[in-house]
């Protein structure tokens, strides 16, 4: 789906996409590595694979209950690990240069995100805060993940990213340019997704697929980047229940005929069941299935 009358203005799509742009065209590849895993607590996640089954470089921030931008220190690490000063310095000044950017789109988006879950609850015949009320929303766990995919001739193989679903309620996704990810059909096709420009596309989570008991389903999606001559930037908005919630087939998709599909376990605990953390923000809905 996608969103083309927002209200949200041009230019908060225009700031997130050059902002994103200037942080990975200002900083060297050795230099983006600082935010590499090392702790399950760290805030700002770095990642480059390339190899033929994964071309893509990101970086994730949480982006509520608290956003962890650099703004807020918390979320940056100083001068571990032997890495020189001036280079923590240098990335602090980037990241900080875009953090009202990202904090601004982040907040944006929460607004779209808590909208569609009041659409979402009258579409199943709840009154409009069911789905806000049962996947917490209030203190839902967002992650910002901006990726980045090489031109095809500077990629390792064919693929972007795997095929995938994302945890959580709802998936914001903006571009720079076209190209790239395909959406599984419900009849198996793989299709295109062409965003228009200033356009929201929406894709739905895991756990909204448990809530009702697989009648929405997650979107199974993967990105593809032998044809694209020229890098793509892509701002992906993983809006989440809260950490601690509990979630559970909705009694109302269950009975003898729909039997309960998916097992309970918290968000948190969805997020860790492959060894992963919450800031990895990855599917576990295969393990979480019980038919
Ligand atoms: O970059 C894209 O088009 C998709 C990215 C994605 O699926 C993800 O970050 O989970
Ligand atoms: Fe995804």
């Amino acid at each position: 789906m996608q969103l083309v009358n927002h209200s949200i203005p041009d230019g908060v799509f225009d700031n997130i996409l050059n902002g994103v742009s200037d942080f990975f065209d200002q900083t060297t590849l050795n230099e983006r590595r600082i935010y590499s895993k090392r702790s399950p607590s760290d805030r700002i996640r770095w990642e480059l694979n390339s190899s033929t089954g994964e071309n893509r470089e990101y970086l994730k921030v949480v982006a509520h209950p608290q956003s962890h931008f650099p703004s807020n220190p918390s979320g940056f690490r100083f001068n571990y690990y032997g890495i020189p000063s001036s280079i923590y310095l240098k990335l602090f000044w980037v990241i900080w240069c875009i953090s009202k950017i990202l904090e601004e789109y982040g907040k944006e988006m929460r607004r779209i995100v808590i909208e569609l879950a009041r659409a979402v609850s009258k579409s199943l015949g709840f009154e409009e805060h069911f789905v806000e009320k049962a996947l917490e929303l209030k203190s839902g766990f967002d992650v910002l993940a901006m990726n980045l995919y090489p031109p095809n001739a500077k990629s390792k193989g064919a693929v972007g990213l795997p095929q995938h679903t994302d945890p959580g309620f709802i998936i914001t996704l903006v571009q720079d340019v076209n190209g790239g990810l395909q959406i599984l059909s419900h009849k198996g096709n793989w299709i295109n997704a062409y965003i228009p420009h200033h356009a929201i596309l929406i894709q739905l989570g895991d756990q909204l697929e448990i809530l009702t008991n697989g009648m929405y389903k997650s979107h199974i999606h993967r990105v593809i980047v032998d044809n694209n001559k020229v890098q793509r930037i892509s701002v992906v908005g993983l809006h989440g229940p809260s950490l601690d919630r509990l979630i559970n087939p909705n009694a109302k998709f269950v009975d003898e005929k729909h039997l309960k599909k998916y097992r309970e376990m918290t968000f948190k605990e969805f997020l860790e069941v492959n060894g992963d953390d919450e800031v990895d923000v990855q599917s576990s809905l295969e393990q979480a299935r019980l038919l």
